[in-house]
């Protein structure tokens, strides 16, 4: 598995989704992927931002991570989006980067990438697993292959039994109220596991 590159594309406004991307990240490397962690540009306001001291602290501390780009796309052999609920929905920061995607889906260079989804939510049935599902939505259209977690492991049913894709529930000062480190990092696991398969396959065509 050694030759699968890894994206982790991520949104974070509050350090949630950034520490679960960081644990696929990990996750990936040590199924013998390469991994590089990237974040969507945040589109929010900055007195939007500025109004929430945690929003504003987490955009600062997070400004090394390279933004994701269209080059982080072709790069990579699969993609792990991580990002918070937003009124059971895609936020609109990841939405915009998909967005972004049209000229590669033309091309056909998302066909067969390998994708998995994780989101978290702050009422354990806040839509966790609705805005997992509306992004294997567009990943459809791409033509990517989904690598759902499903329950390939009883790590899943530790950890809230999200077979859609890892979620957690973050209280009101954003402390996750579900351990799912290995949760993430098996779903990175077998996002690698597929993706080196696929990659396999489409070598020996
Ligand atoms: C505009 C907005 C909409 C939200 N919608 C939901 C929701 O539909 N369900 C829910 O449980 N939590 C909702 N939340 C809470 C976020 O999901 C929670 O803050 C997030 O998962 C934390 O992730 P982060 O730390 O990575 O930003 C919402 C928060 C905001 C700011």
């Amino acid at each position: 598995m050694e030759n699968v590159k890894v994206a982790v594309i991520y949104y974070s406004a509050t350090g949630t989704n950034y520490t679960m991307g960081q644990w696929a990240v990990e996750g990936a490397e040590a199924a013998g992927a390469e991994a590089k962690l990237v974040r969507v540009p945040e589109l929010a306001p900055d007195e939007a931002v500025h109004a929430n001291p945690v929003w504003k602290q987490h955009l600062e501390d997070t400004s090394h991570i390279p933004e994701a780009t269209l080059a982080d796309l072709e790069w990579a052999d699969a993609f792990i989006f991580s990002m918070p609920t937003r009124f059971g929905n895609l936020p609109a920061q990841m939405k915009q980067f998909i967005d972004t995607t049209g000229g590669l889906w033309m091309n056909g260079q998302l066909i067969n990438k390998v994708v998995s989804g994780m989101s978290s939510a702050q009422n354990p049935h806040g839509g966790q697993e609705a805005t997992v599902k509306n992004l294997y939505t567009t990943m459809m259209h791409w033509g990517a292959i989904i690598a759902s977690p499903g329950y390939t492991d009883p790590v899943t049913f530790a950890s809230g039994g999200n077979p859609y894709g890892t979620s957690v529930t973050v209280d009101q000062e954003g402390n996750m109220q579900e351990d799912v480190e290995e949760a993430v990092k098996h779903q990175a696991k077998r996002t690698v596991t597929v993706a080196s398969w696929v990659k396999k396959g489409m070598e020996q065509q």
